[in-house]
């Protein structure tokens, strides 16, 4: 049983866009040091979840339900507050690394201004905490890399550094959407594998999003499974993968069988070009 002032609890949320409902009654407990997997296909309203956790729904959205995250309850929360939290102790991270990083500032720059608003350090000890992201993050040579721009990096580097990015106010909680669908299959499993180690390491609760269910078998603890805006299957990646009990749980499986036995395979051989 988890905490109710630890992680993330979603309870009975709806949302409508222009009368037209879009999520349904969504519940979705994500604790602390877990990763907490969010599956479904393409529209099933898993990204509108998270991007409502974090208040940028659609202005023209109305919601209904409670989102609690550390006993605080975010719907309806002042923009103000709300920016105080994005970033800082809720962060995310998204499909496309190139979009989520200014081509024209320095990484070091982009690895910094946050932390200086969030946390109010230094410039020096932001670069130096930035220098230290990316070791944990295994950039290499990361003192370089803060010198550097987006185009000097690989895809597999780059979705690196925007989880150092992620990291770099301390948050509690990663709300990663599909973050490893823009990159080559060699390079996928370096990012599981770091995404694994942040959670463990880090006790930092993951929120994975993604329509990919040999994805979710590598890394999910617990998957809850959304079709049409409504959560259909819930459980531990064991029960849900082994013995999904809904329909449409078992056609997603059945249809990606294969890469699930390779997704649960650790993929030891993978390289640092990731
Ligand atoms: N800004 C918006 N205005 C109106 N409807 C939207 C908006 N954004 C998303 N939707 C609708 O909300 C529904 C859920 O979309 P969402 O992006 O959450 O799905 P998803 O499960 O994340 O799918 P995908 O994997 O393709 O991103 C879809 O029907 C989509 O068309």
């Amino acid at each position: 049983m988890t905490d109710s002032s630890e992680g993330l609890q979603i309870e009975a949320l709806s949302l409508s866009i222009d009368g037209v409902p879009i999520l349904k009654n969504v519940d979705l407990i994500a604790p602390p040091a877990t990763v907490t997997g969010l599956a479904g296909e393409s529209g099933s309203g898993k990204t509108m979840t998270g991007m409502t956790v974090l208040g940028l729904q659609p202005s023209r959205a109305s919601t209904s339900g409670s989102i609690r995250f550390e006993g605080q309850q975010l719907l309806g929360l002042r923009s103000k507050d709300l920016n105080r939290l994005r970033g800082h102790r809720i962060s995310m991270i998204f499909q496309d690394p190139t979009a989520s990083l200014h081509p024209m500032l320095s990484i070091g720059q982009q690895l910094t201004d946050h932390q200086r608003y969030h946390l109010g350090v230094s410039k020096r000890e932001a670069l130096s905490r930035a220098g230290d992201l990316l070791q944990r993050v295994q950039v290499p040579d990361p003192e370089a890399a803060l010198d550097k721009y987006v185009h000097q990096f690989s895809g597999g580097q780059l979705q690196r550094i925007c989880i150092a990015s992620a990291l770099a106010c301390d948050p509690r909680m990663l709300i990663a959407d599909e973050p490893t669908t823009a990159l080559d299959v060699t390079v996928q499993a370096g990012i599981l594998r770091l995404l694994r180690q942040v959670c463990d390491d880090l006790k930092i609760g993951i929120v994975l999003i993604t329509h990919d269910l040999g994805v979710m078998s590598a890394l999910a603890d617990t998957i809850t499974v959304m079709r049409n805006g409504s959560v259909v299957e819930h459980g531990t990646r064991q029960q849900v993968i082994t013995d999904p009990q809904d329909d449409y749980t078992r056609s997603l499986i059945d249809a990606l069988p294969d890469r699930i036995e390779a997704a649960n395979q650790d993929t030891a051989g993978e390289g640092q070009n990731g």
